[in-house]
């Protein structure tokens, strides 16, 4: 089997129907001639704050982390392993692709523990078992990876989804591309930077140029880097980018080790 390609989608991309019609469309096409094993890992942060505001409840991040009290985890769940996936699923399915929805703790795939009880139910998840979804792919397949994760203590566990995307591309030593809201890393001038090492990133972190959530997804492609050599970082606004993306070309950001 190829090297499987991991695509992780950043949860905005559910709040826009066309781009996400179009992603699928660019994925069908690049699937038909590369003929490669493709799985996705999604997000969902808009979803789970749509759901939590409709509850009246006030969410807060620490560091880009959700803080997520145990008694909210079901409404997070809901949201990301449910709304997200199958919204995900839809697309795929409507793209003639064979999607299957799966969170890391199908088949054993994930392990997870509490991360820090501060942080409530926010676990960090380690590569465990790739069975399954080896055989998804092998199958022909599509697994729409969820960041769900079920603990040893049998509790439901939050995981942001740039770390379970490491995750899983550690189980399967798969190809990695972030997709997100922006077209890649910016600098302070708000200019994507094309190629990102360990050096420059800690600088632009404690200068706080790079925050948030991209913060989180940075030093999560510097991790995935080590193993990979490189992890590529780029927008779902331009699916259509995908191919030169994958050939090598200039597009968005290239973290490496
Ligand atoms: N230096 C930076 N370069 C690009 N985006 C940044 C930077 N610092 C913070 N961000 C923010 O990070 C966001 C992307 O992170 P996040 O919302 O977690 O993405 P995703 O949902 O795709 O995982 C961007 O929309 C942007 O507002
Ligand atoms: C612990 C933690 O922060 N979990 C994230 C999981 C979803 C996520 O990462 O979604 P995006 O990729 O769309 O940002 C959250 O609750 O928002």
């Amino acid at each position: 089997m190829k090297q499987p390609l991991l695509i992780k989608l950043g949860g905005a991309v559910l709040e826009n129907e066309q781009a996400l019609s179009n992603l699928f469309t660019a994925l069908t096409t690049y699937l038909e001639t590369e003929q490669r094993p493709l799985l996705l890992v999604h997000g969902g942060g808009v979803i789970v704050e749509d759901v939590l505001n409709k509850m009246n409840i006030t969410s807060a991040k620490k560091d880009g982390l959700r803080i997520t009290p145990f008694d909210q985890i079901g409404y997070v769940a809901g949201a990301l392993a449910g709304t997200s996936n199958k919204l995900l699923m839809a697309k795929a399915l409507q793209a003639g692709l064979s999607a299957v929805g799966l969170s890391l703790a199908d088949g054993f795939s994930c392990k997870v523990t509490q991360m820090d009880p501060e942080l409530g139910a926010v676990g960090i998840s380690s590569a465990n078992n790739p069975d399954l979804i080896n055989h998804l792919l092998a199958g022909g397949f599509l697994p729409v990876i969820s960041s769900i994760a079920i603990g040893d203590d049998a509790r439901l566990y939050n995981v942001n989804a740039d770390q379970a995307a490491i995750t899983i591309c550690e189980l399967l030593n798969a190809e990695l591309v972030f997709l997100s809201d922006v077209d890649g890393v910016w600098d302070a001038q708000k200019q994507v930077i094309p190629e990102l090492n360990t050096q420059l990133a800690d600088t632009l972190i404690a200068q706080n140029v790079i925050q948030d959530g991209m913060a989180v997804k940075v030093k999560a492609a510097l991790q995935a880097a080590e193993q990979l050599g490189h992890v590529m970082l780029a927008s779902w606004k331009n699916p259509e980018n995908l191919v030169s993306l994958l050939a090598g070309q200039a597009v968005g950001t290239k973290v490496i080790k």
